[in-house]
């Protein structure tokens, strides 16, 4: 039996299993082999070579990349032609898009490669369509932008949603705080901090024993923890260290909104992780790249010469929180031996210029000039 007929027979034995106290313990267990199932879905097929299962050919560059995914016709090419110098071909029907289409979004000094996909279907995590490969290519990405129609029904969100979670990728969701630690002998060792209440012990020695985890020590912090955060944290990638998923932060995009009434309109744009644009009416364009922008927590860092007006078309690119020492990093390695103070002029300096020493937290935008020895 192939895996994806292993995952049918357990997805219609969970559907005629009814949801009780007497049956947690079973569909727990059912839980566990699904997701271990859906996981190998994701692998490609021996022999298969690198195609399959993989992400598209195309290599990462520039400072970021943004996939983005949605069903078809919702508009994913239109935005990636509008943002982008790249055109993708854009058509009123669906799977106009057959692969991944890559383009250079240019955001004041920083380039972040977008990727256009092929719309997903329904049943894409079990490998319909291209959705293996779409989902495998929004794994690599440091957002996932999820394009959705904003005049289809609302439950195309929940839909794409699943497809996702389907195969671990879990959206804006903190990591359970569950320690997991694989053992070479010893026996399984359980504890908890405080009585969970949708856990009990055997229903984790059942998983552990299923994923054959028969020596290991587990200990559950968090008293809300599911069995779905459970089986998330025995399927993390290096057990050893509790990994969480790699996991892209994700924004939700409603396209169309031409097509609406103002009432909805409103509705949507209150949702979390959601902006809302029309590329037809070129409304919203720069919203939803100003907040893709903050979603990637990347700061830009101009440098400035003395005498000099700062080069706003080129950006050093360090991570939200970074301080003077890491720009100078990015500048060059040995750059802060030769270090003495540093001028700042932007939203982290309290007067401008002001001077400041390798630990001072640097903003987006900045204006540095790095003074040496
Ligand atoms: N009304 C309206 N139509 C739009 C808007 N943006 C795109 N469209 C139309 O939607 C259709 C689909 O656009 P595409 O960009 O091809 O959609 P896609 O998501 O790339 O589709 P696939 O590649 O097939 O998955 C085209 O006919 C577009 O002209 C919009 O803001 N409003
Ligand atoms: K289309
Ligand atoms: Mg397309």
């Amino acid at each position: 039996m192939g895996v994806s007929e292993k995952i049918k027979e357990i997805e219609e034995e969970m559907r005629r299993t009814q949801k009780n106290k007497a049956t947690e313990y079973h569909l727990g267990l059912l839980k566990g082999k699904l997701a271990r199932l859906r996981a190998q879905l994701l692998e490609p097929a021996p022999g298969a070579g690198a195609s399959a299962g993989t992400g598209f050919d195309v290599s990462k560059s520039g400072d970021a990349r943004i996939a983005l995914v949605g069903f078809p016709s919702v508009g994913k090419s239109t935005l990636l032609s509008k943002i982008t110098k790249t055109k993708s071909e854009v058509a009123a029907y669906s799977f106009t898009t057959l692969t991944a289409i890559p383009g250079v979004l240019e955001y004041g000094g920083a380039e972040i490669q977008i990727l256009d996909l092929p719309g997903i279907i329904e049943g894409a995590a079990e490998g319909k369509g291209r959705g293996r490969q779409v989902i495998s290519a929004a794994k690599t990405s440091d957002l996932i932008m999820m394009v959705l129609d904003a005049t289809k029904k609302a439950e195309q969100r929940a839909l794409l949603e699943r497809e996702l979670e389907a195969v671990g990728i879990r959206l804006n969701r903190e990591p359970p705080n569950i320690y997991l630690k694989a053992k070479k002998a010893g026996g399984m060792k359980l504890s908890f901090m405080s009585t969970p209440k949708y856990l009990d012990e055997k229903m984790i020695y059942n998983i552990l024993r299923d994923y054959k985890m028969l020596n290991c020590e587990v200990l559950i912090r968090d008293e809300n923890a599911t069995v779905d955060d459970f089986i998330d944290v025995i399927m993390a990638p290096h057990r050893r260290y509790i990994k969480w998923y790699h996991t892209p932060p994700s924004l939700y995009v409603y396209n169309k909104i031409d097509c609406i009434s103002m009432q909805f309109l409103d509705q949507l744009a209150h949702e979390d992780h959601t902006v809302v644009m029309s590329c037809e009416l070129d409304l919203g364009i720069t919203d939803v790249v100003d907040r893709a922008w903050q979603e990637l927590n990347l700061m830009r860092i101009y440098t400035k010469r003395k005498g000099v007006q700062p080069d706003f078309s080129e950006a050093l690119i360090v991570r939200q929180g970074a301080t003077v020492e890491d720009v100078c990093d990015q500048v060059h390695r040995s750059l802060k031996e030769s270090f003495k103070y540093a001028l700042v002029w932007g939203a982290s300096a309290r007067h401008v210029p002001q001077r400041v020493g390798l630990g001072h937290v640097v903003a987006d935008e900045d204006v540095i000039s790095i003074v040496t020895k």
